[in-house]
């Protein structure tokens, strides 16, 4: 049987890509295995899909890369023989990498163990975990045209990201009863990225009052967020993360208000969701979420509202807009022609694991 390891993890946006292939590597008759830090937040997300899990020892990365710059070198080096030696147990075709600090070790491992190895970057400008993996890995797949510029001419393949084939699936009605809201009142669905924003929460509910006279709000709010005050207000619910119900509350959302990372903004244009952007600040990041927030408004598919210029006022004046011209902004969004990421992707595994074979 073809084997395949799949390695990310960190954040959501580094494993939600890696759970949308496993049906299709499932199909297309692989032994799925994944490789990813002892308790990071990807554990339980792949342990509740029943794929065998492996822990290895990570540490985290700083932004400016120098070997000195581990700022826990000795996790990184025993994550790096604990993944070598996964890779000599496991005996892998190909490994996929989503990156993440964690996957660092992992591959640089399978360049050493000659396992060939696919990284994918979601963002723009490749983050600095693949910047380090990028010489290590045989092919790079990019979300973005403009990506392709930054990587290596014979590696990169433009893919596009593989999206959750569940998310197309949502049952508005579901949704709603899932939130105990009527169907009287349009929704707002707000995302502040896999680990919620605390800048866009605090946004949101200081003008949640007057969100409530004309809608319903389900605000996804990130792990330790919940504003206990809040909790049984009219109209309006908070989960710190939601998982199989995403798709139906994505359903009954009229309009989208999130943060600008690579992955939720996909999914929001691969369903049509009107949507506002808040992408996470320069100050705070290297700024990619206010380049993938700016090409998609480029496009027409989103409105943006910089993290500088949010205020009370402007939010409702975004909320406002994009309400009223929702279906224009889910027009535009009809034309864009999305690539099946997720296809175009098990073709490239299939190709590197019959190399190996
Ligand atoms: C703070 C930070 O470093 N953010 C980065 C991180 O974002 P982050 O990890 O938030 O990633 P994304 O926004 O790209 O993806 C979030 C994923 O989590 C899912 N989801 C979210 C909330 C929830 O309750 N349930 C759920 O399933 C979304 O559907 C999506 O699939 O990785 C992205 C992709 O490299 C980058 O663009 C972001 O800049």
């Amino acid at each position: 049987m073809k084997r395949i390891i799949l390695t990310g993890g960190g954040t959501a946006g580094h494993v939600t890509p890696n759970i949308a292939l496993i049906p299709a590597l499932k199909s297309a008759g692989y032994d799925i295995q994944y490789i990813g830090s002892y308790d990071g937040m990807e554990r339980k997300l792949i342990e509740d899909l029943n794929i065998p899990y492996h822990g290895i020892s990570s540490g985290k990365l700083r932004r400016y890369f120098d070997v000195k710059n581990f700022s826990d070198p000795f996790k990184v080096v025993k994550g790096y023989f604990e993944a070598k030696n996964l890779i000599k147990e496991l005996k892998p075709d190909v490994i996929f990498s989503k990156g993440g600090f964690v996957t660092v070790p992992v591959v640089l491992a399978a360049k050493k163990r000659k396992v060939p190895t696919i990284i994918h970057e979601s963002d723009m400008t490749p983050g600095l975990a693949n910047r380090i993996c990028i010489p290590s890995a045989t092919k790079v797949c990019a979300n973005f045209p403009e990506t392709l510029n930054n990587l290596p001419e014979g590696k990169a393949v433009l893919t596009g990201s593989p999206i959750r084939k569940e998310l197309f699936s949502g049952n508005k009605l579901k949704g709603l009863d899932f939130c105990g809201f009527s169907q009287n009142k349009p929704t707002i669905l707000i995302v502040g990225g896999s680990l919620g924003s605390a800048v866009v929460n605090e946004a949101v509910r200081k003008i949640l009052d007057t969100l409530l006279k004309q809608f319903q709000v389900i605000h996804l709010c990130g792990k330790g967020k919940v504003d206990e005050s809040l909790v049984g207000k009219k109209g309006y619910v908070q989960y710190e993360y939601i998982k199989q119900e995403l798709s139906d509350l994505l359903a009954c959302a009229d309009i989208v208000i999130s943060r600008a990372g690579a992955n939720a903004i996909c999914e929001l244009l691969a369903l049509k969701k009107p949507n506002i952007l808040i992408p996470l600040s320069a100050a705070q990041s290297r700024g990619d979420q206010i380049l993938n927030a700016a090409s998609f408004k480029k496009q027409g598919f989103s409105y943006v509202l910089p993290e500088e210029e949010l205020t009370e006022d402007t939010l409702l004046k975004a909320v406002n807009e994009v309400y009223e011209n929702r279906t224009s902004y889910t027009s535009k969004m009809s034309e864009s022609n999305l690539n099946d990421a997720v296809a175009s992707i098990v073709t490239l595994i299939e190709s590197l694991a019959k190399g190996k074979r």
